[in-house]
């Protein structure tokens, strides 16, 4: 898969099949239309290509900076080139570009840099400047510069909205194995581990803390999770906690891993972990003695479940 930084710098001298989406968490209703995408450029001796935005429109138009994502545009850009994708073109999504009127999106970047033959999109779908233009100007479009259109039923467009609803929703509430299935692989969290309050020695339970830098991640409910990540190319599991440790009076919200059976420093490591399951709540326990057991529990169960869903 090639990656280009805007449809500008695109530059394949081959006609392409392209769709146009935000695709977050790449899940299984994304796949579905991916496939669809890959099929066609084979059949039709087409380049695919995911024409994709960043950042999210709503965080350009609506100055919507509340907005989570299931996977920042790395994560994205990891996902998508694992489905077999000739191009990803991630089109700087600005305040410029949206005043683009429906022509001038179509003629410059679909017909004039991306040489799209075929465009793959919702039935739903509108575009250009205040989103004017519909599936129908597509399609007179379309014949006006030579491409087709193949429409996204309703059926499936829902699939994808319902999906990245309950995949956010199911994450909200701590559901992470439900988020899992729907994405057809574990959610991650992914970043820098920093420096803690050094607490950890105290409790015998050393924990990487991860700075994420991208604010738009979406961080899942707080608690103990079962995780797993490559460090220096080993698989490791351990426990994570998300939360903000009131049993130590603390108040900013922390997502820190003990890592089992390793005993590394991973100070200014960037690691990307997964959350397999979710263990407990969080708690405020009257004293470190308590929080101590909680955690050695936490641990048993950790083991428990990695053996009955990992281990032959
Ligand atoms: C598996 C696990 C479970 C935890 N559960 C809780 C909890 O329920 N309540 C709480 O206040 N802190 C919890 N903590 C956080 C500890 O308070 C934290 O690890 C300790 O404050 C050390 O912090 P430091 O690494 O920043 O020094 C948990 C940590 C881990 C690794
Ligand atoms: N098994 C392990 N899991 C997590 N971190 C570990 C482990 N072994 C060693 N470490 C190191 O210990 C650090 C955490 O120690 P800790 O005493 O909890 O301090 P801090 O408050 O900075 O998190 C981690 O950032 C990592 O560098």
């Amino acid at each position: 898969m090639k990656e280009h930084k805007g449809a500008h710098a695109f530059n394949s001298s081959h006609h392409t099949v392209v769709t146009i989406g935000t695709f977050d968490g790449v899940h299984v209703g994304h796949q579905k239309i991916i496939e669809k995408l890959v099929n066609t450029a084979k059949a039709g001796n087409l380049e695919s290509a995911i024409l994709t935005f960043f950042p999210h429109p709503r965080m350009v138009l609506q100055k919507d900076a509340g907005i989570k994502l299931i996977n920042t545009i790395q994560e994205r850009k990891e996902i998508l080139a694992r489905s077999g994708v000739d191009h990803i073109i991630i089109h700087p999504f600005t305040q410029q570009f949206s005043r683009l009127s429906a022509r001038e999106f179509v003629r410059d970047i679909l017909v004039h840099k991306l040489r799209a033959k075929k465009v793959i999109i919702g039935y739903d779908h509108r575009f250009g400047r205040n989103r004017t233009a519909d599936i129908e100007d597509l399609r007179e479009f379309g014949r006006e510069y030579g491409f087709d259109v193949e429409e996204i039923s309703k059926q499936d467009v829902e699939e994808v909205a319902v999906s990245s609803t309950k995949i956010r929703n199911a994450l909200l509430e701590g559901h992470v194995e439900k988020a899992n299935r729907y994405l057809s692989y574990p959610f991650s969290l992914a970043g820098t581990v920093v420096k803690g309050k050094g607490l950890g020695k105290e409790f015998e339970y050393p924990t990487a803390n991860l700075h994420i830098e991208e604010e738009y991640k979406l961080i899942p409910k707080n608690g103990v999770y079962v995780v797993r990540a490559e460090i220096d190319g080993e698989q490791h599991f351990g426990m994570m906690n998300i939360g903000t440790n009131p049993t130590v009076g603390g108040t900013e919200k922390t997502i820190e891993t003990h890592f089992l059976d390793l005993e590394k420093d991973l100070y200014g490591k960037y690691i990307s972990i997964e959350l397999l399951t979710r263990i407990r709540d969080e708690k405020k326990f009257d004293s470190v003695e308590s929080l101590k057991r909680a955690m050695k529990q936490d641990e048993a169960f950790s083991r428990q479940y990695i053996k009955d869903n990992y281990v032959q």
